[in-house]
């Protein structure tokens, strides 16, 4: 998987990144590197036949690598996530659905955000997702303009796309930043990059270095925390309309107090932006790659959505979207080769089994007290027991009655994880990124745009000359929830749009919920 030069690269490049962005120079440099960095060391040490079942990573640690340990850990009542994901709270006592290890607290939570992340709700929530889906089609429509059509960075679209639903959904507000520039710093925040440093190295948490109050001063006269700020602020005044998702922050808040109510509200607002958003935008981009890749696919999911729809406006949740098996199978593909949080899952024993007789066991393995344990989505994903030629696309992996399917293992599936922990917003994920693809299929056809092609995916100049990888995949930076760039595409509309209105007229009523 990794190997020792690309650990001891890893951690030290990781480690000085830090440094750098925290202003520690000098001395101070060297020696928060030589303190950290064998720390962040992954000791590529395997056990099991053929080494494929399990890594240490780190002098505690245990990252599994098969659909056994993904059912003994992440569905099993005696682990809870990790003390490491309390790097994320904005101060002790105060916790969101993400960080919550409390298993009452956490449930309290969960039943609330269920409530807004359901099928009903989905369905008012709908015209909003349709009217931002719409203007992203207005957009790639006017790349077309002039003579020659101008690439669009999908990474850069699909997050303001992404995150501009986010908004409406969590804090009932209005970013804008398909079409306006104000807020577009939400997108750019580097809050994931210390979320992950934490996340990995529990003692910078204990230490608050990397906790809220720490962040914020990181972005002091920066935009982030204004434009977060901004919209609290907007969500508090408007506190009648209780239907979204910052509901279930209110209705657990002990506060009357604003100033306190706005800081309990941050936490839970840093997470529901990043969970919503990045996540979904990862998945369009890996879609939109791999289809720009790979043109029998492309020819396939193309004839589908023309096949199965009349007009555009017959796109939209229902069975007809639903019913569209080979868009799915695409989706879960990309979601496969290119899991948006394609890490470790951490997870420990919970505090009431402390004192349990009986050891714990993982796939047979007994797994001594205080062990940080878990699955690796990208591992998991890439294991040729489970997914032969994992590094080649092929959605028919995912047709029920397909023979590719029958090779493959479905429950090694880890994208949404799994369990009383597993993501509450697959549902709505599915529909956001059914209705994008369809949509733009249905308006568009597109390619990789010839000068950019070396660039994003593909090998790096390292990896090419030692031979370490010869596929091409949507590349990701793990961040907790992954970072990348692109794919840049050239969009043309489809023949039978040329000079149609691409759904401008006909964009719902925005309503809110
Ligand atoms: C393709 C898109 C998505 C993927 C791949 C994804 C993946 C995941 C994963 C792997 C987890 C478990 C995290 C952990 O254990 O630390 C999770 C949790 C969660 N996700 Fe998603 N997610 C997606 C979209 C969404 C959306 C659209 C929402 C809606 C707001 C959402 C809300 C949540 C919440 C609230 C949790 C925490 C659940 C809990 O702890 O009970 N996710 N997601």
């Amino acid at each position: 998987m990794v190997n020792v030069r690309q650990s001891v690269f890893f951690s030290a490049s990781t480690a000085f990144y830090f440094t750098h962005c925290v202003g520690i120079q000098g001395p101070f440099q060297l020696g928060f590197l030589v303190f950290t960095a064998p720390t962040m060391l992954i000791i590529p040490t395997s056990i099991g036949e053929h080494g494929r079942t399990m890594w240490t990573m780190g002098p505690n640690k245990l990252v599994f690598n098969t659909v056994q340990a993904l059912h003994d850990i992440y569905r099993n009542e005696r682990f809870t996530k990790s003390h490491a994901y309390l790097v994320g709270s904005s101060e002790p006592g105060v916790y969101g659905i993400f960080n919550a290890i409390d298993k009452q607290l956490h449930q309290r939570k969960r039943n609330l955000v269920s409530r807004v992340l359901n099928e009903r709700s989905m369905r008012s929530f709908e015209p909003i997702m349709q009217h931002q889906v719409n203007i992203l089609v207005q957009q790639l429509r006017r790349s077309c303009d002039g003579s020659q059509p101008r690439p669009v960075n999908m990474t850069e679209r699909l997050k303001y796309l992404a995150m501009d639903i986010m908004g409406q959904l969590a804090f009932s507000f209005p970013l804008k930043l398909q079409t306006e520039t104000t807020h577009r710093s939400v997108v750019a925040s580097k809050a994931h990059f210390y979320l992950n440093l934490g996340m990995q190295l529990p003692f910078l948490g204990t230490l608050s270095l990397v906790r809220l109050p720490f962040l914020r001063s990181q972005f002091r006269g920066g935009s982030y925390f204004k434009s977060l700020e901004t919209m609290l602020r907007s969500r508090i005044a408007g506190r009648d309309n209780k239907q979204d998702l910052l509901y279930l922050t209110d209705r657990l808040s002990v506060s009357e107090d604003d100033e306190v109510l706005l800081r309990e509200m941050e936490s839970e607002a840093v997470f529901f932006l990043s969970a919503g958003s990045d996540t979904i935008s990862t998945t369009l981009c890996a879609v939109f790659f791999y289809l720009s890749r790979n043109p029998e696919c492309y020819r396939k999911l193309t004839h589908e959505i023309h096949s199965t729809f009349n007009s555009e406006s017959d796109i939209r949740n229902g069975p007809q979207l639903t019913n569209c098996h080979y868009m799915r199978a695409c989706i879960d593909e990309a979601l496969r080769m290119s899991p948006p949080l394609p890490g470790t899952l951490w997870r420990e024993e919970a505090f009431e089994y402390r004192n349990a007789a009986e050891p714990f066991m993982v796939d047979g393995h007994i797994v001594p007290r205080g062990t940080q344990i878990g699955v690796n989505a990208y591992a998991m994903h890439h294991n040729e027991e489970y997914f032969p030629d994992s590094f080649t696309y092929k959605p028919e992996r995912w047709l029920p009655d397909s023979p590719e399917a029958a090779r493959n293992n479905r429950n090694a599936f880890a994208a949404f994880s799994t369990g009383s922990r597993g993501c509450v917003g697959k549902a709505m994920a599915y529909l956001e990124a059914s209705l994008v693809v369809a949509k733009t299929l249905w308006y568009f056809d597109f390619e990789q745009a010839s000068d950019t092609a070396e660039t994003v995916g593909g090998p790096t100049p390292w990896e090419r000359e030692n031979g370490e990888r010869g596929t091409e995949e949507f590349e990701l930076r793990d961040m907790f929830v992954a970072d990348h760039d692109g794919p840049h595409l050239v969009f043309r509309p489809r023949q039978t749009n040329i000079g149609g209105d691409f759904g401008a007229n006909r964009d719902e009523k925005t309503s809110s919920l």
